[in-house]
């Protein structure tokens, strides 16, 4: 649906995007995670061309944004961070107008605009001035602009930035239900928000691209089997010398345990064999049995953190979205 091939853009010496490659498939959501200045909105904004790339090119469905920007548009809907709504206009009054600045014939328009207000749960308020309305209110009309048309790709920038947590909720069922009909690329710094809402994750840092797949991959494949959980009865030294015995373990972290009479180990493997009989055995032997062992599975948070190093200012930005 969506090639990015090569896409650089640079603001003078500054380089915000840099050769950046990806596929957008039909009918997923997509993530787009990343830091702050990492360059997603600029990605987004050569995406849907409102601004010009550097070097390289975007296909959408097989036209290039830039040769031929009027199809390529049309199949774009976009909700950009700040919507550029019309305070003084009432809903069904600015949908109106964003309809006829989209083209869309006159004898589809109000058809459209019924449609869009009912996706968007709108209806109630369409006499309403916009600046009148709550900020999840207002954000839902952004939404329904970037709807008119029956754009195929939705792309949404940063969509629950500045919301309450109920508005976030409601906002992120309304994007999980556009991806039945749509295909969706949404921009965050938010980790909880892609892992819940998003099928793919593009994880962007300086301007590149540094992971590429499902949440539930991302987070399995920096794990492997290298780091094991477990819980063990027995004496602690015990424990230790067989484990002390197995090999390829890089190191045993001792913590205490919940269970009476047992001990939690966290076992980091050195590569990536599946350590988990040998362990098995060698405590079967001093006949210490093992209440529970398991694969420490990383968050998405700490993968990204992993990819990015980028904890502080991650730490940061993520408190003020949350906020
Ligand atoms: N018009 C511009 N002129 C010069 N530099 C710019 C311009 N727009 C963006 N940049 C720089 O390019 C980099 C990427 O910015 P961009 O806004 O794309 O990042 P982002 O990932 O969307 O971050 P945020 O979460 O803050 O919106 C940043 O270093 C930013 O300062």
């Amino acid at each position: 649906m969506i090639e990015v091939k090569n896409l650089v853009k640079k603001y003078g010496d500054h380089t915000a995007v840099d050769h950046l490659n990806f596929t957008v498939e039909k009918g997923k959501i997509y993530g787009f995670l990343g830091p702050n200045g990492a360059g997603k909105s600029t990605t987004m904004n050569m995406i849907t061309g409102y601004i010009a790339s550097t070097e390289g090119e975007i296909l959408i469905d097989g036209h290039n944004i830039l040769d031929e920007p009027e199809v390529a548009k049309k199949k774009i809907g976009y909700l950009p961070e700040i919507p550029p709504l019309y305070q003084d206009m009432t809903v069904l009054e600015y949908l109106k107008f964003a309809a006829e600045l989209k083209a869309i014939p006159k004898e589809k328009r109000e058809k459209n605009i019924k449609e869009v207000m009912s996706t968007t749960k709108l209806e109630d308020m369409k006499r309403r001035l916009i600046k009148n309305l709550s900020k999840g209110y207002k954000q839902r009309v952004g939404l329904a602009q970037a709807l008119l048309g029956y754009p195929e790709v939705i792309i949404l920038d940063e969509p629950t930035v500045g919301l309450d947590p109920k508005q976030i909720i409601e906002i992120r069922d309304l994007i999980k239900s556009l991806g039945q009909k749509h295909t969706v690329i949404l921009s965050s710094h938010i980790l909880s928000e892609v892992s819940a809402v998003c099928d793919h994750v593009l994880i962007i840092d300086k301007g590149k691209l540094v992971a590429s797949d499902t949440p539930e991959n991302l987070s399995k494949v920096m794990t492997g089997m290298n780091s094991l959980e477990l819980t063990v009865k027995g004496e602690e030294a015990v424990i230790r010398d067989a484990l002390g015995m197995v090999e390829n373990i890089e190191n045993i972290a001792y913590h205490s345990s919940m269970t009476e009479g047992a001990h939690d180990f966290t076992i980091k493997i050195s590569g990536d064999m599946d350590m988990r009989e040998n362990i098995f055995f060698a405590l079967s032997e001093v006949k210490c049995p093992i209440l529970r062992m398991q694969p420490t599975n990383m968050s998405l948070e700490e993968v990204f953190l992993k990819l990015t190093n980028d904890e502080g200012k991650m730490r940061d930005k993520e408190m003020e979205g949350e906020q």
